[in-house]
């Protein structure tokens, strides 16, 4: 039987021709797939759509825009077994990196096509869905300062324009940071929580690797004295994370956790999955392989033996008692 799958595009993420990449996505999909096609608009969002195609109970769900139409989507299948499809035509494509999908139309639609799936954590901020990260501070400012409008001109280039601004008025905060088991106070520019993060949220970059299938958050704090220190943190987590290994800065700490709880002095601005969502203080509790999500299929496991071939080959079963007449010739 032909599968079938609500398709949930949004037309202005990006900047390629919007209608060649729906055409294109089309031209893949359709011959295996019947795609039941809805557009976003200004009114009415991935969320609502994505929502709807839930109640209507499709059998999979593929989401095709930027960052917001990717996490929108993904929030509406949270904990329900639908599986979701991932395009990513966005500025950052922060989702699809961070879930290690590719971010090529023709690669994401392949991927869809084999069909492998696989259930990854998520996790609720303030009772909304998260899939990538939370940030407090230094990373919602930035998300607020790179608008639709520079991302249309400099690409992912505006967020690290936006980067630059913030720094340039880096305030630091008190913070409480409270898990199952432990309450840690300390001072801050920037806390992140993620569940998942691509190496360009270098904010998230305090572990070396965030797991997004362990059940478990990775919280980072960045905490400089000062401009020329926040610059050097920044530049240490990016280098740590491209090469795989945790900081070692004393201004920068981590911690892994099932919850968080984070009350900060002043209120901060907080971004969830790229989006403003208000002020701290806030609650994050991971919810383990929530989300089934189509992924590129994993190559065959390399065998862990080999004998075939060897000369004179005889393998004898330890234990014939159990084993009776398992003497194998070759
Ligand atoms: N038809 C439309 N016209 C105008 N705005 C739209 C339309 N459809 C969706 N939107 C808006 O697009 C935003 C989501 O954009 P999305 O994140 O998918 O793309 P992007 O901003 O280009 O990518 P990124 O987040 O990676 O930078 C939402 O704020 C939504 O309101």
């Amino acid at each position: 039987m032909k599968r079938s799958a609500c398709l949930i595009f949004n037309p202005v993420a990006g900047q390629g021709d919007s209608e060649q990449e729906l055409a294109q996505i089309r031209a893949i999909l359709e011959p295996e797939i019947d795609l039941d096609i809805y557009i976003t608009t200004e009114e009415v969002g991935a969320d609502k759509l994505a929502y709807a195609a839930v109640e209507r109970g499709v059998d999979e769900i593929i989401a095709s825009g930027g960052d917001g139409t990717l996490s929108a989507a993904a929030a509406a299948v949270v904990n329900t077994n639908i599986p979701l499809g991932i395009i990513s035509r966005g500025t950052a494509n922060a989702f699809a990196t961070a879930l290690t999908i590719p971010d090529t139309i023709e690669a994401a639609c392949e991927t869809i096509l084999q069909g492998a799936t696989k259930n990854v954590d998520v996790a609720y901020c303030n009772d909304l869905p998260m899939v990538l990260l939370v940030g407090i501070g230094f990373e919602a400012e930035t998300v607020e300062r790179a608008d639709r409008e520079a991302k249309k001109r400099f690409g992912i280039l505006a967020y690290v324009l936006a980067g630059i601004q913030q720094l340039r008025e880096l305030e630091s905060f008190d913070v409480e940071i409270e898990t199952e088991d432990r309450i840690i106070k300390t001072q801050a520019a920037a806390v992140t929580v993620a569940n998942a993060a691509p190496p360009t949220s270098v904010l998230a970059q305090g572990p070396a690797g965030i797991i997004y299938d362990d059940g478990l958050l990775d919280l980072t704090i960045v905490a400089p004295a000062n401009k020329a220190g926040a610059i050097a943190a920044t530049y240490h987590l990016f280098q740590t994370a491209s090469a795989g290994n945790p900081v070692e800065r004393d201004d920068i700490g981590y911690l892994r956790a099932k919850q968080f709880k984070i009350t900060t002095n002043p209120p901060q601005k907080v971004a969830l999955d790229g989006e403003i969502i208000g002020n701290t203080p806030i609650e994050v509790k991971c919810v383990p392989c929530g989300l089934k999500i189509f992924v590129p299929q994993v190559d065959e496991v390399v065998p862990v033996e080999k004998l075939d071939g060897l000369p004179n080959l005889v393998i004898e079963m330890k234990n014939p008692a159990e084993n009776s007449g398992n003497k194998e010739d070759k």
